[in-house]
This record gives structure tokens, C-alpha cells and sequence, in this order.
């Protein structure tokens, strides 16, 4: 049916770096307003994933749709605008500018104002730039940081700059939102706190969210689904339990536990 068409349509993607295949022939559906996990261990090729659907790398098989069209091949800052966005495994912020224009920077690449009524100072720049600046700040308000919105992005302690690099991505207003590791290095007070927000994100902005976690027992909790790779290859897709219970999901992630 048409209203249950995939947001997004992986079929048969793939890359090479030299000899070795990061990400080989991975299919995956997400539907609109999915909670998804993308698990794996070391190196099993997660973050090349991103890479991928974010235009970073072209894929060398394959084909990636977003809402029904092609989007291999386009540039980052053009699958930005079309609607999918995304945090990083290590952080990067903007860490001089202040929290505030931190979450602005990003917001502009959607602004409906222009770049010639920027330049010219036109009235409609400052409509776009006030109207631009309510909103950054009710995304700080979302993420508990609008107290912050003067400081420097690099003052605020680790976990809440990894709440900012969320507000910012979601400033772009993305229809798809990727998080690599989001919880990364948080403790699990923080963890905890910070899943149970992206629950609520993906409710209010009726977002599909697709989650690169390396901790399986955190992805369970609260993905719908779960997609697993190793070794560049997707090995499993299920639900938590179904996951919870794969021999080879287990046997890969036993492998690396070992090593
Ligand atoms: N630009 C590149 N050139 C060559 N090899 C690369 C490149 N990017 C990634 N790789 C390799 O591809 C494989 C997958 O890496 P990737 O970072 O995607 O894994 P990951 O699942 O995100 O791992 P982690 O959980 O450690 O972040 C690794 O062997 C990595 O060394």
C-alpha cells in the first residue's frame, strides 16, 4: 500500500576500501516512525553505514532510497536537506561558538530565508534570523540546555554536549535522524535518561530513528527493531528477543568479547 511505503530502502548496498569490504550487500526497510537499532561489534562496519546513507561515501553496489528516490551519489549537505540527518561517534560540536549557535549553524541549512536577504540585511533576514533563534531555543528547551545558551559548547560537560549534537541534528528537521553511539562515555544514570528522551523525540517529531548502539542490552530497551552486522555483512534482523536469542548474533559478539 502506499501510505506503508518504506522511508527509507537499502537494497543490496555495499563498500570497498581496497580489498576490504566494509559493508557488503546490507538490504534494510525502515518505516516511518521507527525506533531502529543498528548493532555490531568492532569495526563491523556501523559508522561506514552512516557514511553511506549520509553521502560521506558513494556506495560501490547498491541503491539507497529515501521516500521512493534515489539518493546515492548526492551530496551530504543535499541528503541533509532532503531529510536525513545525524550525530557522530565522537563529538563535534562547534566548540568556541555558544550553545545557542551551535544548534542555529545547523538550523540554517533549512532557514527559508535566503542567502541574498542575509548579505542585504533585508527585513525578511531578521524575521527568518529571530524566528530561527525561538526555535533553536526550543530545541535546547527539549534537551534541558536552554539554561546554557550563552555558553561555550566546549564548557558544558560531556553528556550534555552529546544532548547538543542531538538538538542540533534535529534542528535540520529531519524526516530520518542517525545516532552513532549517542550514549557513548555516558554513565549509566545518563544513559538511561538520555534513551528514554529519544523515545520521546521520535514521538513528538514523529521522527524514524535509526540507532547505532555497540551495547546490545541498551538498544533492547528501546528499539522496535534490530538490525545486526558483522564483518560488513547484516547477520540478523528481528525484534530484541529475536536478537537476544540468535546463535550468530551471540557467536559475534562472544568472538569479540573473547578477543
Ligand atoms: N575510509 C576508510 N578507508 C579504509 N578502511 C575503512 C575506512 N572507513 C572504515 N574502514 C574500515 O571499515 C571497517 C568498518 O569500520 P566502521 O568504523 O564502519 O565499523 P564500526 O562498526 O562503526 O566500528 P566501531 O564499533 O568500532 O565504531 C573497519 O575495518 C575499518 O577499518
Amino acid at each position: 500500500m502506499e501510505t506503508n511505503k518504506p522511508l527509507l530502502k537499502v537494497d543490496h548496498v555495499g563498500i570497498t576500501f581496497g580489498g576490504l569490504k566494509a559493508v557488503s550487500d546490507v538490504n534494510m526497510e525502515l518505516g516511518k516512525g521507527e525506533l531502529v537499532g543498528l548493532i555490531g561489534p568492532n569495526g563491523a562496519g556501523k559508522t561506514t553505514f552512516f557514511n553511506l546513507l549520509t553521502g560521506v561515501y558513494e556506495p560501490t553496489m547498491g541503491n539507497i532510497e529515501l521516500n521512493g528516490k534515489r539518493i546515492n551519489g548526492n551530496a551530504p549537505y543535499q541528503i541533509t536537506r532532503k531529510g536525513i540527518s545525524r550525530t557522530f561517534q565522537n563529538i563535534r560540536l562547534f566548540n568556541e561558538l555558544t550553545v545557542l549557535d551551535n544548534v542555529k549553524v545547523a538550523y540554517h541549512s533549512n532557514a527559508k530565508h535566503g542567502i541574498f536577504s542575509s548579505i542585504l540585511r533585508l527585513p525578511s533576514h531578521f524575521k527568518g534570523e529571530k524566528e530561527m533563534e525561538q526555535e533553536a531555543i526550543d530545541f535546547l528547551k527539549i534537551f534541558n540546555l536552554d539554561l546554557y545558551k550563552d555558553e561555550k559548547a566546549k564548557n558544558l560537560p560531556y553528556g550534555q554536549q552529546r544532548r547538543l549534537e542531538i538538538a542540533r541534528a534535529l534542528a535540520t528537521k529531519p524526516s530520518l535522524l542517525l545516532l552513532d553511539e549517542p550514549a557513548a562515555g555516558m554513565n549509566p544514570q545518563e544513559t538511561e535518561s538520555l534513551m528514554k528522551l529519544i523515545a520521546f523525540i521520535r514521538e513528538k517529531f514523529d521522527l524514524t530513528i535509526l540507532l547505532i548502539e555497540h551495547d546490545m542490552q541498551l538498544v533492547m530497551g528501546v528499539c522496535q527493531r534490530i538490525y545486526v552486522l558483522d564483518h560488513g555483512q547484516l547477520i540478523a534482523e528481528g525484534t530484541p528477543l529475536e536478537i537476544r536469542n540468535n546463535p550468530k548474533v551471540i557467536e559475534a559478539y562472544l568472538g569479540e568479547e573473547v578477543s
